[in-house]
């Protein structure tokens, strides 16, 4: 059984399987349906609009379907925490919701972001972790406290569609700036993605917006092994220099947990000046490519004359995830 919730379960070699293949089945559909007889369990714990349709598709394209739960919205809200009292809102435990949920599907997604404890506490992703202790089918992330695997992906085969290779492809990974701290999921994921795709990253964020040194040395790694390089800067306009690609988005502070919502909010706002416009894509190579996960907070994390230039590669990037990740489910079960 093959649970996919972090790019370590596909390492260097996964990626490029799972990509070669999604690369082949979109030019050229799979000759019979990959997932008939195959129930999807889908369980959020947060809003979705391109995961829960792009998985959805999969299965029903595939011949299977899938079951959507929406944790706290007509299904009981689920503690994960072993040796939890449970005398507050949750009613049941992932110790008995995961195993029974297996009983009736053949694989589980699961989406659960940062529970807002911090960056050790997303290190250690303990929800979607209690789903892998728990559930006795694989397991496959929509999206967690530390990384959203199957973006990551996406934005591979996206950039790969671009320019035909991402081996020493200079790509910037950049903060914007947000109304809210976001999770760190998204850029971990690229990070980790471009590392064992072969990238040249480079990735700009103002002072105390410092990813993990776990994700950066698990970066690093694959980075020696797929002959790739990872640099960081508190420079915007030295990371895009020479980049073929801009990667945008926003996280949160570092020590998010030890801010005040408004000390938060005031220091988001005093980053406005990292939102990306044309000036800000002029400095990186002519025609650069533009990407983000989206949803996007136009003209405040991403300016219109960005998102709407035919640079803009988010549209095709979202319509990725369906192929990435019908070659991704496939994968897991072959294995
Ligand atoms: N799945 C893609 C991104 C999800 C999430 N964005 C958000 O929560 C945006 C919410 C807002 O803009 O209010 C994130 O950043 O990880
Ligand atoms: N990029 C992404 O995962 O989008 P949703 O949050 O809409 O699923």
């Amino acid at each position: 059984m093959k649970h996919v919730t972090h790019i370590k379960d596909l390492g260097p070699e996964g990626v490029e399987a799972v990509l070669a293949q999604a690369a082949a089945w979109k030019q050229k559909g799979p000759e019979h349906a990959l997932f008939a007889n195959t129930l999807l369990g889908m369980v959020f714990f947060n809003p979705s609009l391109r995961t829960r349709t792009s998985f959805e598709a999969v299965m029903l394209r595939g011949g299977g379907n899938a079951i959507i739960l929406d944790v706290g919205s007509g299904v009981w809200k689920l503690e994960h925490r072993e040796g939890a009292v449970m005398n507050a809102d949750r009613a049941e435990h992932l110790k008995e919701a995961a195993p029974v949920l297996s009983r009736f599907v053949d694989m589980l997604g699961v989406r659960t972001f940062s529970q807002g404890g911090g960056d050790e506490e997303d290190e250690l992703d303990p929800v979607i972790n209690a789903f892998r202790k728990w559930s006795t089918v694989p397991v496959v992330s929509m999206e967690s406290a530390r990384e959203h695997p199957c973006q990551g992906l996406a934005d591979m085969l996206t950039l790969r569609e671009t320019f035909g290779n991402t081996k020493k492809l200079p790509v910037t990974l950049t903060w914007a700036p947000h109304i809210k701290p976001l999770p760190k999921a998204v850029p971990n994921s690229f990070l980790l993605s471009a590392a064992a795709a072969g990238c040249e990253i480079r990735v700009a964020h103002p002072p105390g917006f410092d990813l993990h040194p776990a994700v950066r040395a698990e970066a690093e790694a694959y980075a020696k092994a797929t002959g790739g390089s990872v640099t960081y800067t508190h420079d915007q306009d030295e990371a895009l220099a020479g980049s073929r690609a801009v990667y945008a988005k926003s996280w949160g502070p570092t020590a998010a947990a030890a801010f005040s919502p408004n000390d938060v909010s005031a220091l988001l706002a005093s980053y406005s000046g990292w939102m990306p416009t044309r000036l800000t894509m002029s400095r990186a190579q002519k025609d650069a490519a533009f990407l983000h996960c989206l949803p996007v907070r136009r003209n405040v994390e991403v300016a219109d004359e960005v998102l709407d230039h035919p640079s803009s590669r988010v549209v095709d990037e979202a319509g990725n995830r369906y192929h990435v990740q019908r070659a991704l489910l496939h994968w897991m079960r072959s294995r």
